[in-house]
């Protein structure tokens, strides 16, 4: 069942079109990602969905009804947010946690237990994050938005955020995730959309992405004898062969490994120093963008 639904969302501010004809769907239980470079209408997307903007145009609708009406069913974590400098982490808590019948408490889980003296202004660009996740959570929500979720962490505390949201998913909710970076995309995300220029580029798994990606997968090896590089070439899952001194390097989809090594295995020759790489997710998210860089690989 779809517990986000947004159907053909358009926003602008004054002239500049933010987000144009923007549709998906987000099943229960699914942590769906946004990826895509900076400008191409992430941030106003989740705000529509979390009910802090008003589209001016298309639905958004988060189990069943538009946003403000369900509200404290929705956790979001926005990139950019603040506390008063002289608020300590456990006063944010306790505050946030006064306004809900059922409060939930991450704290320990995110690593906060020992910090919670410690006021807002004076905690590293780490904390203020994961108390930011905290108070996106203190609601029990059914549906977490969280924007840019470890900008700022270090990779250890960025590996821990994510066993947590593991964790958060484990417990029932629906994520819609903003990101910027590949692995996070990869070990967390069911499904990604790639936005660009305020549109969703693609939609898909992060596997089904790579997939998409013309040679997505490339076979190297030295043929223990003389190989007619034509019969690679006439096999269905190679898109290109060339010869590279005594390698051969063949191009082509997921299935290439099987087709290649069961072809040679029927003419007798041996794949000597074989090499397979795959396109990686950032690969066919820069090709996706039309080569845009603005990504982090880990
Ligand atoms: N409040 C605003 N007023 C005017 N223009 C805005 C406003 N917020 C965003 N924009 C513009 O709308 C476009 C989309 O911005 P948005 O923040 O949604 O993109 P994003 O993909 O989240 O970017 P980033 O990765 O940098 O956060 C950008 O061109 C941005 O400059």
């Amino acid at each position: 069942m779809a517990i986000i639904e947004v159907r053909d969302l358009g926003k602008r501010y004054g002239p500049r079109v933010a987000v144009d004809s923007v549709s998906f769907e987000v099943a229960e239980g699914e942590i769906f990602g946004i990826l895509g470079p900076n400008g191409a209408g992430k941030t106003t997307t989740v705000e529509c969905v979390s009910g802090l903007r008003t589209p001016d145009r298309g639905s958004v609708s988060v189990l069943g009804q538009a946003p403000a009406d369900v509200r404290a069913a929705i956790g979001v974590q926005l990139q950019a947010s603040e506390l008063p400098e002289r608020m300590r982490v456990g006063e944010a808590l306790s505050l946030f946690s006064s306004f809900y019948p059922a409060p939930a408490d991450w704290s320990a889980r995110l690593g906060l237990s020992g910090h919670l003296k410690a006021e807002f202004g004076q905690l590293s660009g780490g904390l203020k994050q994961r108390l930011s996740i905290a108070l996106a959570l203190v609601g029990s929500p059914r549906v977490a938005i969280l924007d840019e979720l470890t900008t700022g962490l270090d990779p250890q505390a960025r590996r821990d955020t994510w066993s947590v949201i593991e964790d958060v998913r484990a417990a029932g909710v629906t994520i819609l995730l903003v990101t910027h970076f590949m692995e996070e995309a990869e070990r967390l995300c069911d499904r990604v959309a790639v936005f660009r220029d305020g549109r969703i580029a693609a939609a898909d798994t992060p596997s089904g992405l790579v997939s998409r990606v013309d040679g997505s997968c490339r076979v190297r090896f030295v043929p223990s004898a003389a190989l007619d590089v034509a019969v690679l070439e006439a096999l269905p899952e190679v898109s290109s062969v060339s010869v590279v001194g005594e390698q051969v390097v063949v191009s082509g989809s997921e299935n290439l490994l099987h087709a290649v090594t069961s072809l040679l295995a029927r003419k007798q020759i041996v794949a000597r120093q074989l090499r397979v790489d795959q396109v990686s997710l950032n690969d066919a998210y820069v090709r996706l963008t039309g080569g845009s860089s603005d990504v982090a690989d880990h």
